[in-house]
């Protein structure tokens, strides 16, 4: 093997965004902490020991239910907010002690796409100059050539290079979502993070969007971040999945083997209540039981209280990660390897100190 194939090859099995044990805990207001009697440094654990990988090219879908921390895992990963622990890693580099060098390659190389385009563009300015805008401040493109690059960006998310011209409120929710695409590939991005980027959109202009995702990474060897609610959206499109609740991730692997066979009984209740793609649902919990409050979650595997499998242990015990005979991560005890040694019980009551991790597996999350 030549040295470039080999530096590629070892490219490829790098993440291009992993995050490892990553954690945001918001400290509870005095008020707060009164009316639920939580003594003083108890904190509501938004993201809790999160570790995922997103590959070159590759889509990682994080799904769960509303409160299940996907957004908080955006901004984090965005470095919009900083964590309370654990780290952002970009081409396996820790984002935090790379100085102003990394910052300025998270923002070059990971940008965002937002549920709500209309909070990002302001309604006063034309499509042309609200792409061109992003041109002229991430800089690279001479005054002169930023028409022609608007109007090949336009193209790149099927619009007429004449829409430039157009305002917000003269396109629909999609028209506005493609004009966001476009705003966030002017800067060069490897990787987009996508939270929601299809929820706001009837169900019939999902697809284009989502068939826009999906041309656009293989024309340009993206890769995404894509947070929903919706397992229909990600059964579509992505290459891997993380399911989150109240923080945790309780089940990640590749796409197909979690289609096929989810694990958790959480991701098995979650996949029971998604349609098909293209037919509308309600955005209410489709999960039996309602979500327990993230300020007083339950002991032990959090999932306890609504799951139908539910044993003594699950009160308990929080449940480490185990492996699946078809290759998922999962943390529940019903699997082997999920249920800790006696041993190490004193450190796996809920809310103490972090859980072991599992090694990565090869398929990208874990
Ligand atoms: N700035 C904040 N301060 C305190 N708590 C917060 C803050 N931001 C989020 N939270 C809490 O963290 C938890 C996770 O919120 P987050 O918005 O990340 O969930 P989500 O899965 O994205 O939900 P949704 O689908 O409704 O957007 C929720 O309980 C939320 O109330």
């Amino acid at each position: 093997m030549t040295a470039l194939a080999q530096e590629l090859a070892a490219t490829m099995r790098t993440p291009l965004l992993e995050t490892r044990g990553l954690s945001k805990h918001y400290a509870l207001q005095r008020s707060t902490r009164a009316w639920f009697r939580r003594e003083p440094g108890e904190v509501l654990r938004a993201v809790d020991d999160v570790s995922l990988s997103v590959m070159p090219g590759r889509t990682l879908g994080v799904v769960g239910e509303t409160g299940s921390g996907k957004s908080t895992l955006g901004r984090l990963v965005l470095r919009l907010e900083r964590p309370s622990g654990g780290q952002v890693l970009l081409d396996g580099q820790d984002v935090a002690s790379g100085g102003g060098a990394m910052s300025h390659r998270l923002r070059r190389d990971v940008q965002v796409v937002l549920q709500d385009p209309y909070t990002s563009l302001n309604p006063h300015e034309t499509v042309g100059t609200a792409i061109g805008e992003v041109l002229k401040v991430t800089g690279g493109v001479p005054a002169a050539d930023r028409p022609g690059r608007v109007a090949e960006l336009l193209d790149q998310v099927g619009f007429p290079s004449g829409w430039a011209d157009r305002k917000p409120g003269q396109l629909s929710g999609g028209g506005r979502q493609r004009v966001s695409i476009a705003r966030a590939l002017a800067v060069g991005p490897r990787l987009l993070v996508a939270d929601e980027p299809v929820s706001a959109l009837d169900v019939s202009v999902q697809a284009q969007v989502l068939n826009l995702f999906q041309r656009l990474q293989s024309e340009l060897g993206l890769a995404y971040l894509f947070i929903t609610h919706d397992l229909a959206v990600l059964e579509r499109i992505a290459d891997d999945v993380a399911v989150l609740y109240l923080g945790r991730v309780v089940e990640s692997g590749p796409a197909a083997a979690l289609f096929a066979s989810p694990a958790h009984p959480y991701t098995q209740a979650l996949l029971a209540a998604a349609p098909k793609l293209g037919r509308r649902r309600s955005t209410t919990s489709a999960v039996a039981g309602e979500l327990p409050n993230p300020i007083t979650p339950p002991s032990g595997c959090t999932f306890h209280p609504r799951c139908p499998a539910a044993m003594a242990v699950c009160r308990e015990v929080v449940p480490l990660m185990a492996t699946t005979p078809a290759g998922q991560q999962v943390a529940c005890h019903l699997y082997p390897g999920s249920t800790p040694t006696t041993t190490r019980q004193p450190h796996l009551v809920n809310g103490a100190a972090a859980v072991a991790h599992p090694t990565p597996s090869p398929g990208g999350t874990r």
